[in-house]
């Protein structure tokens, strides 16, 4: 029986480095988000937030036109473009070191054909972070995945549809035997996330109940695009990603009750800072 190994404070100075003087924003990459249907524009601002905070160079958001408005109200430093048009999203998703999709997409028909797209467009040296709705999506449809550099961060329920194993029968033995056939890093969410990749499983030592909220995950996935952009180790900014996006909510709840996912991105600049190595 193998055992997932202890996610400590010790990733974040392993990965999050300084930043050179000599650096632009494209030293920090471009990370294009794809997601928020009329319904779930939330979870894509959530996302695009995450990822900006975190310190990606440049962020696009490509997302229903309804949202437009919201997410430069919000986020002014987020470029847009429109779901629908996808010759625009396919020269965005070619220009893009990391491409995050799923927050907010749905799942009907028009979701399945952008991620369909997305599938087809992405090249083998390109991080592709595939969550919410899009996971949903590669389960009830049968998706082939793309040949790229795959993290696909499920909650329980979407790793059930995805892998077939029920939760309570999600022991890492037998989540391997379905992750070996997929060569994908998976960030499998629960109140102690466990995250799989290569070189080891790792389980989370800190989380809180205050972080029980919707949105929580969007922004999860949107400071996985952040931190994967940045630091070179895709696995070590995985595993930071994780850590910290536990780390700030534990602070909070100190004096909280619940943590609103916009508190964690707000930190993250400071957070960031303050364990850099
Ligand atoms: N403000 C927004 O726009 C929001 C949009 N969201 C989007 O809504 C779409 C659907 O995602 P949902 O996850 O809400 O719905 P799903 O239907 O995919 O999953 C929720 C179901 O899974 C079950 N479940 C079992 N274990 C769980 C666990 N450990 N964590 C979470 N759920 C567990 C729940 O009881 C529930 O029945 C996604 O695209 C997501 O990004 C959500 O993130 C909520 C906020
Ligand atoms: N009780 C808990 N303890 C620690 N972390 C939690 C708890 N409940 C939820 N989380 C975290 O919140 C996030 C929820 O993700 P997800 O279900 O995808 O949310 P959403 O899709 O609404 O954004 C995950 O990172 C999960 O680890
Ligand atoms: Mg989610």
């Amino acid at each position: 029986m193998q055992e997932a190994q202890p996610l400590t404070e010790n990733i974040l100075a392993a990965t999050i480095q300084q930043r050179a003087a000599d650096s632009y924003k494209g030293t920090y990459g471009r990370v294009t988000l794809i997601g928020g249907n009329r319904n779930f524009g939330g979870a894509i601002i959530m996302a695009s937030e995450a990822a900006v905070y975190s310190g990606a160079g440049l962020v696009t958001t490509i997302t229903d036109a309804s949202n437009q408005d919201a997410l430069h109200a919000r986020l002014p430093e987020a470029m847009f473009a429109d779901i629908t048009d996808f010759d625009q999203s396919r020269e965005l998703i070619k220009g893009s070191d990391v491409v995050v999709v799923g927050p907010g997409l749905g799942t009907d028909d028009e979701a399945a054909a952008v991620l369909a797209d997305v599938f087809n467009v992405i090249q083998s040296d390109q991080i592709l972070v595939i969550d919410g709705s899009a996971i949903t999506l590669v389960a009830e449809r049968h998706l082939p995945l793309p040949e790229t550099h795959l993290i696909m961060t499920p909650h329980q329920m979407e790793w059930q549809r995805l892998s077939g194993i029920a939760i309570d029968k999600q022991t890492v033995d037998w989540n391997l035997a379905i992750i070996d056939q997929l060569d994908a890093t998976i960030v499998l969410k629960s109140h102690r996330t466990q995250v799989y990749t290569d070189n080891g499983v790792y389980e989370n030592t800190i989380g809180t109940p205050a972080q029980a909220t919707g949105g929580m995950g969007d922004t999860l996935a949107g400071m996985v695009g952040g931190f994967t952009a940045q630091f070179k180790d895709t696995d070590q900014a995985v595993l930071a990603a994780v850590y910290s996006h536990s780390a700030i909510a534990e602070k909070l709840a100190k004096t909280q009750y619940v943590v609103l996912p916009h508190q964690i991105v707000a930190q993250l600049p400071q957070f960031m800072k303050a364990h850099e190595g």
